[in-house]
């Protein structure tokens, strides 16, 4: 049976499994060893045969066939163990109070069974060592333990020269190593899982880096949109404190958050401090095996030796042939000899089979302890790149710190300034409140006032409503006495109307008489107008009036005479300072107006005058004489007279 090989990318991408693998080659082959039929011995060819793990039933020996079957299943079960979620976790990081205890009692027991054994392993009782094959006492024995036992067992393989091992041992040995696997297996998943934790809590801490950053520049505004507020408006500042609260909170959260991470990186580092100590084990076991490789240099140094005492035996051989040919009493030595030749032999054959089987073991076990080493060089690589993660998140998780230590100053301060803008405005409140109070006094004394006001206002509107009702009684009684006068009036009016019908229809017939008679008066009057300035003409159209001025009081009234003979219009003009035709000149006119004329008879003459100019004639009057004589005194009181007519 070959050991399985190994790729680079196997050992890249699944440390743990290779190492599995390993670990089931070696058990394999442990197996196959005992599957010899209780005598895990080599065959006379060397080759190693790869038969199953026999069982013992009622005594009996079962097939190879049925042994393989278990150990597929067994294997099965280990993948299945090895990959299932709800066994990632050791059992020796098992953290559930109700479990520690037995796991503490039943790692004890283990440990001081295997540990403070009197004699070999395969000395122990069957029974003590199926307690001790119990899944509780293997799955809470330590793993040193786990290890140490394996070692002693390998050890008594080793040290037995015809390579025996019991049945039980071997079970056992195999269930041990099953654990181990198992174990190994979950703590690589749990590394596994932990790489994917670290790349999510880095995730995680950069969103919760950019989230502090964005609050940070978050912050500045949010006070100044509450320095704004807190100017005038006091409704808004209950919005900032709200904020504020919320602002606590998240960074409650935050705080909460860091503090589970931290306790997630400190169960990380225990972790870790658990693979280093299962690295130290598997270090452990490979300088025991060391010494294995050691033991077997001894052996082959001993059966070096076995060679030079065979070679003495046969020296001793040839000498003791010489001595029978010399002597007969010598016949019982040479019989003596041969037994213990043969002996000799058979131990010699004993030895070269045992050297051979050992020699294979010491390969396989080389090539698996290199193939362990490169593995467990791997994991410690894989250690140290958590290690360097841890210090990395160590940092970053430093760095969160000072970071949220900025945030909470930058949050005290806002706060601060917070409480600040609060009291200034509990004092606007108080202030304002107490205004409030002067205002709601006042209204409330206006209030009393205008309820008092409102009621006297009532009681008159309640006074108006009944001087009103009567008032309007009243009015219904005078708009009954109305309407009934009305009734009496309209049959006035009627009657009013029908005399005045009748008298309008007399009226017309008047007024057609006194058309009738307006027509004859008009054409009367036509023709007493042609009848008037025919007498007008008749009387002539140049009429010459004189009219002589009576004597001014400063006038002397003996310097001129004037005689008026008669209405014929003759006039004699007497100056007695002269003699004959001279001293007495007649003059003729139209009609002579004396001194005593007055102003009437002056118009009653102008009058007709008048009356043909308003008939459509032309008439002109004016007035000659010598200044002073009258003739403005005259022509203004006709002109007045006739205006005034
Ligand atoms: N018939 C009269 N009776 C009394 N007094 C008269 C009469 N006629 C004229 N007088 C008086 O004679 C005066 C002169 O009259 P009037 O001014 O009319 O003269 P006259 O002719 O218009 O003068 P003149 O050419 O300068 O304008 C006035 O004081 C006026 O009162």
């Amino acid at each position: 049976m070959g050991l399985p090989s190994f790729a680079p990318s196997d050992l890249e991408t699944g440390p743990m499994s290779a190492v599995v693998a390993c670990l089931l080659a070696l058990r394999d082959r442990f197996v196959s060893h005992a599957g010899e039929g209780w005598t895990c011995g080599l065959p006379q060819n060397g080759r190693m045969h790869t038969v199953g793990f026999p069982r013992r039933e009622n005594g009996q020996v079962t097939q190879n066939s049925e042994v393989r079957e278990d150990v597929k299943q067994m294997e099965t079960t280990l993948q299945k163990v090895s990959k299932s979620p709800a066994m990632s976790e050791p059992p020796s990081v098992i953290s559930r109070p109700e479990l520690s205890s037995t796991a503490r009692h039943a790692g004890r027991n283990f440990h001081e069974v295997f540990q403070l054994r009197q004699g070999g392993y395969s000395d122990l009782p069957s029974s003590k060592i199926s307690d001790m094959m119990k899944s509780t006492s293997l799955d809470n024995a330590p793993t040193q333990s786990l290890l140490s036992v394996v070692n002693g067992i390998l050890d008594e393989i080793i040290e037995r020269k015809n390579g025996e091992i019991p049945y039980h041992l071997a079970f056992l040995l195999r269930k041990i190593i099953l654990e181990v696997e198992r174990r190994i297996s979950t703590q690589a998943e749990h590394i596994r899982n932990q790489n994917n934790l670290m790349k999510a809590r880095e995730e995680k801490y950069k969103s919760r880096i950019r989230v502090l950053e964005a609050l940070a520049s978050g912050t500045s505004g949010q006070i100044h949109v509450s320095s704004n507020a807190a100017n005038g408006k006091a409704h808004v500042a209950a919005e900032p404190v709200h904020r504020m609260k919320m602002e606590k909170d998240k960074f409650e959260e935050k705080r909460q958050l860091l503090e589970e991470d931290q306790t997630k990186l400190t169960k990380d580092k225990e972790n870790v401090t658990t693979l280093t100590k299962d690295k130290e084990d598997m270090t452990r076991l490979l300088n025991d095996k060391e010494d294995i490789i050691r033991l077997m240099k001894e052996k082959e140094e001993m059966a070096r030796l076995i060679k030079e005492k065979e070679d003495t035996v046969i020296l001793k051989k040839g000498k003791d042939g010489d001595r029978n040919q010399s002597a007969d009493e010598h016949i019982a030595k040479p019989i003596m000899y041969k037994d213990e030749l043969i002996s000799l032999m058979k131990e010699k054959e004993n030895y070269k089979v045992t050297i051979m089987k050992l020699k294979l073991e010491l390969e396989a076990m080389k090539s698996s302890c290199e193939k362990s080493h490169s593995l467990l060089e791997t994991k410690n690589k894989d250690v140290v790149n958590l290690l360097k993660d841890k210090e990395n998140s160590g940092n970053v998780i430093s760095q969160l710190r000072q970071e949220l230590a900025m945030a909470r100053r930058s949050h005290e301060t806002y706060i601060q300034d917070l409480k600040t803008t609060a009291l200034q405005e509990n004092r606007n409140f108080e202030q304002r409140i107490k205004e409030v109070e002067l205002k709601l006094e006042d209204s409330t004394k206006r209030e009393r006032y205008l309820e008092e006001l409102l009621e006297a206002r009532i009681q008159t509107w309640e006074q108006k409503e009944i001087m009103l009702n009567q008032f309007v009684g009243l009015q219904m009684q005078n708009i009954q006495d109305l309407r009934l006068s009305s009734v009496s009036i309209r049959h006035e009016i009627q009657n009013c109307q029908k005399r005045w019908s009748e008298e309008l229809s007399g009226l017309g017939q008047s007024l057609k008489v006194l058309a009738n008679a307006s027509e004859k008066y008009h054409a009367a009057l036509e023709e007493n107008r042609k009848l008037f300035n025919e007498v007008q003409e008749l009387k002539g159209n140049i009429r010459v009036f004189c009219r002589i001025r009576p004597f001014l009081p400063n006038e002397d009234h003996k310097s001129s005479t004037t005689e008026i003979t008669g209405d014929n219009g003759e006039l004699i003009l007497a100056n007695p300072t002269k003699i004959g035709k001279e001293g007495n000149k007649l003059f003729k006119f139209n009609k002579v107006l004396g001194p005593t004329t007055s102003q009437d008879e002056v118009f009653r003459d102008i009058q007709p005058l008048v009356r043909s100019v308003l008939d459509g004639y032309n008439v002109c009057i004016f007035a000659y004489g010598q200044t002073g004589s009258g003739k403005t005194y005259t022509m203004i009181r006709c002109v007045y007279c006739a205006f005034s007519n």
